[in-house]
């Protein structure tokens, strides 16, 4: 990793602390790798969190307890932990998460709707890594994402107020009128396509149509995460139906998405599949076709 930080952590307004790009960090560039100050598995408590925090020094539990706390009605330990833990073992496709943890700078990345920056932890090097998911200008606020991107402003809103209680003050959040609307609906679409993808299985061609649709809204909407999965979604179709040209475009722009947003470890699991796309078990599953390549 390139020293010094790219970033400074500092009060940003409406927020608490934040964290601000100190120069331009380019797509895919990693800006901060963190050891757990300590992990938690499933019942999390105050007190499993004390136990946790007994061998540290009297410098880190102080810092823990300098973090933001937004659960008043918990005790303060408690609070903190689910004010701040990121997930670790758990991927950012949604899967159970077995482990949570404590990461004294990376807590005080604030959401955003529209993040710039990804959080994914690397079970090898047990650390988590922040990486750049877009290019970021000097002076930029980088932000994670603690929201569901396929959701109107309310919902994500409605879901942020009840989980963390902050009302959210990301630019997405921030629009109004047309804006306001045009996110909204682009957002509403790509969950629907999403879902649609899904029941696309016997009728690829169809399922494909979708995904180009969902992936330029994704785009137009500037999600970076979604597009990872469209393109893990196309690739599948393109086993199924024989489309080799297709299969190897699809596959490798899945493999850098994921190097750029999870980093070059994670994106490991599609190696195999970049050489020869006929090694996924689905090859030739369905009726042989040509469907279509990314754009
Ligand atoms: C994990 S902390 C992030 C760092 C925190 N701002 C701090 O001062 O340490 C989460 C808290 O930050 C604030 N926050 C994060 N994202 C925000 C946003 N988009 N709008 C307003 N407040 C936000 C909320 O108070 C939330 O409970």
């Amino acid at each position: 990793m390139s020293t010094p930080k790219p970033y400074i952590i500092q009060p940003i307004p409406g927020k608490g602390m934040g964290v601000l790009a100190t120069r331009s960090i380019k797509y895919g560039e990693l800006i901060l790798s963190e050891s757990p100050l300590f992990t938690q598995s499933h019942t999390v408590a105050a007190s499993t969190i004390q136990a946790a925090l007994a061998p540290k020094s009297d410098a880190d539990k102080r810092k823990y307890l300098e973090l933001s706390n937004c659960h008043a009605e918990m005790p303060p330990l408690h609070g903190i932990y689910e004010t701040n833990a990121f997930p670790c073992g758990a991927t950012d496709t949604g899967n159970a998460v077995a482990k949570g943890g404590i990461f004294l700078e990376g807590s005080r990345f604030n959401s955003s709707c529209r993040q710039n920056v990804n959080n994914c932890w690397n079970a090898r090097k047990e650390v988590i890594e922040f990486r750049a998911v877009r290019d970021i200008e000097e002076g930029e606020e980088l932000c994670v994402t603690y929201a569901e991107d396929c959701k109107t402003r309310e919902v994500r809103r409605k879901t942020l107020r009840q989980k963390f209680h902050f009302e959210c003050q990301c630019p997405v959040c921030a629009l109004s009128g047309a804006d306001l609307k045009a996110s909204d609906e682009r957002r509403v679409m790509i969950g629907k396509l999403e879902d649609e993808i899904g029941q696309c299985v016997g009728r690829p061609a169809e399922g494909m149509k979708k995904i180009k649709q969902a992936v330029r809204l994704a785009r137009e909407e500037g999600l970076v995460l979604p597009v990872l999965g469209f393109s893990y979604d196309a690739f599948q179709f393109c086993v199924m139906t024989s489309d080799l040209k297709n299969a190897k475009a699809w596959i490798s722009q899945t493999s850098k998405l994921a190097t750029c947003i999870r980093g070059p470890e994670a994106a490991l699991v599609y190696e195999e599949y970049v050489k020869n796309p006929k090694t996924q078990r689905g090859w030739g599953f369905g009726r042989r076709m040509t469907l279509e390549g990314p754009e």
